[in-house]
């Protein structure tokens, strides 16, 4: 068994409304970086935390975080759409290995995934059906959300089960950093979306293609400064990029859910994924962050990371 990790922001507003060529030159080497990581360590498995944005998880049961054995893209923002590439024995080996552990983990049959699962598949492996993917949402949006332990618990039992699977296992982490894009809330929402929010019904094209236009012009919003939204924070990400470098993956107990929205923005919490992946890595032994790169982008509503890691070599 041998293991590595790669951590990467992701955004629906990439390729529709691109920072400066310089800021986008900087962006594609660190992902350029990340690529040529991947393809030399050379995954038989990927263990892909990601968050959802209301397209597979709704109110009526929302799971904390959830192990998929089978998942299918909806193909939002333009990100590629059908079933993922899901190893199903590894996933249920991975699930029985974790609930072994205590963990009161939800499994999904067949989870509905969005751009937050597809989008670091597309960008590091040019696709949703190239490597075999075990897919784990960790909730990142939907309040109320709990301790930050818990997360590092759930984090800690995969990388645990995935060392006893015989395979070269990638755990990699979607979302954040700070950003606080239009999510809809449920607190307060009319009735209408309530419902969707709630139930889940699929939108229609019109109603999908209105909600991607909405973030769309967010984005060019806050990048001409006239925006409202919780701005990105680059000394809260550096904080948290600095808590994975130094290893200091306790400290992240003290975290509080109410902190992380205060500095980050509401989509702060995506940061979940990254730390159960970072809980991952350092249960099968201690790490290196091998690189880190990070830029505010106001344009995608990010504050962008990428980073890898690998098991520091005795
Ligand atoms: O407004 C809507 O209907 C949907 C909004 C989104 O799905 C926004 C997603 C934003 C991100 O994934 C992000 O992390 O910035
Ligand atoms: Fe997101």
């Amino acid at each position: 068994m041998s293991t590595a990790l790669v951590g990467l922001s992701h955004s629906p507003l990439i390729g529709k409304n691109d920072p400066a060529p310089e800021v986008l030159a900087r962006i594609d080497a660190a992902i350029d970086g990340a690529r040529a990581f991947v393809r030399d360590f050379d995954p038989e498995l990927v263990v892909l935390y990601g968050p959802d944005h209301y397209n597979g998880f709704f109110y009526e049961e929302m799971p904390p975080f959830c192990l998929a054995t089978e998942a299918h893209a909806v193909g939002d923002f333009g990100s590629q759409a059908g079933p993922l590439s899901v190893d199903t024995a590894a996933a249920k080996t991975l699930a029985q290995g974790v609930l072994d552990r205590g963990i009161d983990l939800t499994v999904s049959a067949r989870m509905i995934v969005d751009h937050g699962f597809v989008q670091p598949l597309e960008v590091l492996f040019g696709g949703i059906d190239a490597v075999p993917v075990v897919p784990i949402f960790v909730n990142g949006v939907a309040t109320p959300l709990g301790p930050l332990h818990r997360i590092r618990a759930l984090g800690t039992a995969v990388g645990e089960a995935a060392a006893l699977l015989d395979k070269r296992v990638l755990f990699l982490g979607s979302g954040g950093l700070s950003h606080d894009p239009p999510v809809p809330v449920l607190d307060g929402a009319p009735p209408r979306v309530a419902d969707a929010l709630i139930e889940g019904h699929p939108p229609t094209p019109e109603q999908r293609a209105k909600g991607e236009e909405r973030v769309l012009q967010a984005g060019r919003d806050y990048a001409a400064g006239v925006a409202t939204m919780i701005p990105i924070n680059p000394g809260w990400d550096n904080l948290v990029l600095d808590t994975f470098e130094n290893g200091n993956q306790a400290d992240i107990d003290d975290w509080t859910v109410e902190w992380m929205g205060a500095e980050g923005g509401g989509s702060a919490h995506e940061v979940r994924t990254w730390i159960a992946a970072y809980a991952s890595l350092a249960a099968t032994g201690p790490y290196e962050m091998t690189s880190r790169f990070y830029e505010p982008v106001p344009e995608w509503i990010a504050g962008f990371a990428v980073t890898t890691a690998t098991p520091r070599a005795i």
